[in-house]
């Protein structure tokens, strides 16, 4: 096998590649079959190495951040999968902008411009994903989104040529990016962030995490907003008021404390997951003629 994996992906990139290796631990929900390969590359020329191997072998692939958004087939995912979290990078600063890689985790942006006094991300406390995830989800809070202040992000493009494209350039919206379609792979990105007073910016972090802890549901695994809300109203009140609070589907439960999470109570499959969001979507569709639409991802042979 270990050959095989030498035949494909070279020595380079062999000693990083594992197989048939279980997603259900490199996901928030603790769910998810085997990726077929799973590689987190050590850099960005690691990465075009196995994009291009994977590419001569017609191998699909997969890219995932800290899996925070996903839920992974129980089948698993075949080809190969990349994971780009790396929770050693840091941030940097130049000509005023903070540069941060994809792999990076939020956290550590967030660290990095509240050690700066720099404002502008407290709305992105408590997102447990990685810069690339976040960017790729356009992922945010109270109305606001990582892409508010982005300068530009680095992608690299379905042929894998490198391409920097500026913020006003790059088409976004709730909980959307213009990445879900054009299957580009973000990289890095550039923040342009504002010179602010310390102790308003660090106690505002404080106030939306405790705020997002009381609300939120976080004592089982989950992946955050199963539905995106809809454009005049919230998700969470429609499945509340709906009588869904509760619901289970195997081992897979509608979250007593919101509506719109739903929550591993162990050893949950991916099937108990699409089941019950199956359930939800209609049982709010009959009470509200209201299409509930996934924010989270699939990934995964899902037919
Ligand atoms: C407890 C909890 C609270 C949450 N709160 C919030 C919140 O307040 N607001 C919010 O918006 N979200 C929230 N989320 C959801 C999630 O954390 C965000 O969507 C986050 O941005 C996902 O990042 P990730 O690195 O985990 O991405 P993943 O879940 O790994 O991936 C998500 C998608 O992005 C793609 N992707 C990841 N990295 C890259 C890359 N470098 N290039 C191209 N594609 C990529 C993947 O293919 C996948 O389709 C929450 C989740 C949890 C579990
Ligand atoms: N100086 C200040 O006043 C403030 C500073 N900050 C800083 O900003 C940065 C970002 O903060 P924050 O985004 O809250 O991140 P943190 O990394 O501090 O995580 C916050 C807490 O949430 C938990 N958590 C994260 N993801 C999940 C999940 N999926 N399910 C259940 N629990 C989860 C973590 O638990 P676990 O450890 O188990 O992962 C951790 O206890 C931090 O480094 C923090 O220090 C934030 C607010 C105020
Ligand atoms: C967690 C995520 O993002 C979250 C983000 O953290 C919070 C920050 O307040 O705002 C959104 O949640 P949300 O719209 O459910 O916010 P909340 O303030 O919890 O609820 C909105 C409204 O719904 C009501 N509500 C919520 C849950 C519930 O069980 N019942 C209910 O009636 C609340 O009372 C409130 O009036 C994001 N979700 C979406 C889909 O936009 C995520 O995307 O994964």
């Amino acid at each position: 096998m270990v050959d095989s994996v030498i035949d494909k992906f070279g020595r380079r990139v062999e000693q990083r590649v594992l197989t048939k290796e279980p997603l259900s631990s490199y996901t928030s929900f603790h769910i998810g079959g085997p990726a077929e390969y799973l590689y987190t590359p050590c850099g960005e020329e690691d990465l075009v190495c196995a994009l291009r191997a994977a590419r001569a072998f017609k191998m699909p692939t997969t890219v995932i951040g800290n899996g925070t958004n996903v839920l992974v087939s129980d089948r698993g995912v075949e080809g190969l999968v990349v994971r780009l979290m790396e929770t050693s990078l840091q941030p940097v600063m130049e000509k005023g902008l903070v540069l941060a890689r994809a792999p990076m985790p939020l956290s550590s942006l967030l660290d990095f411009a509240m050690s700066q006094d720099l404002s502008g991300l407290e709305y992105l406390v408590s997102i447990p994903g990685t810069v690339g995830g976040a960017i790729f989800m356009n992922a945010g809070s109270f109305s606001q989104a990582i892409s508010t202040h982005l300068a530009y992000v680095e992608v690299l493009d379905p042929n894998l040529e490198y391409v920097m494209k500026k913020h006003e350039d790059v088409d976004f919206d709730y909980r959307y990016s213009e990445f879900q379609e054009s299957g580009a792979i973000i990289l890095g990105a550039a923040f342009d962030l504002e010179a602010g007073d310390g102790a308003t910016i660090r106690s505002t972090a404080a106030r939306i995490r405790s705020e997002k802890h009381a609300k939120q549901s976080w004592e089982h695994p989950n992946a955050g907003s199963i539905f995106t809300n809809p454009p005049t109203t919230y998700a969470g009140k429609l499945i509340e008021e709906a009588g869904c609070k509760g619901l289970q589907v195997g081992q897979a439960q509608v979250s007593g404390k919101h509506a719109n999470f739903i929550v591993n109570l162990g050893g949950a499959t991916a099937f108990d997951v699409t089941r019950l969001m199956d359930i939800v979507v209609q049982r709010v569709y009959a009470r509200f003629n209201v299409r509930l639409s996934p924010e989270i991802r699939l990934l995964g042979d899902f037919s």
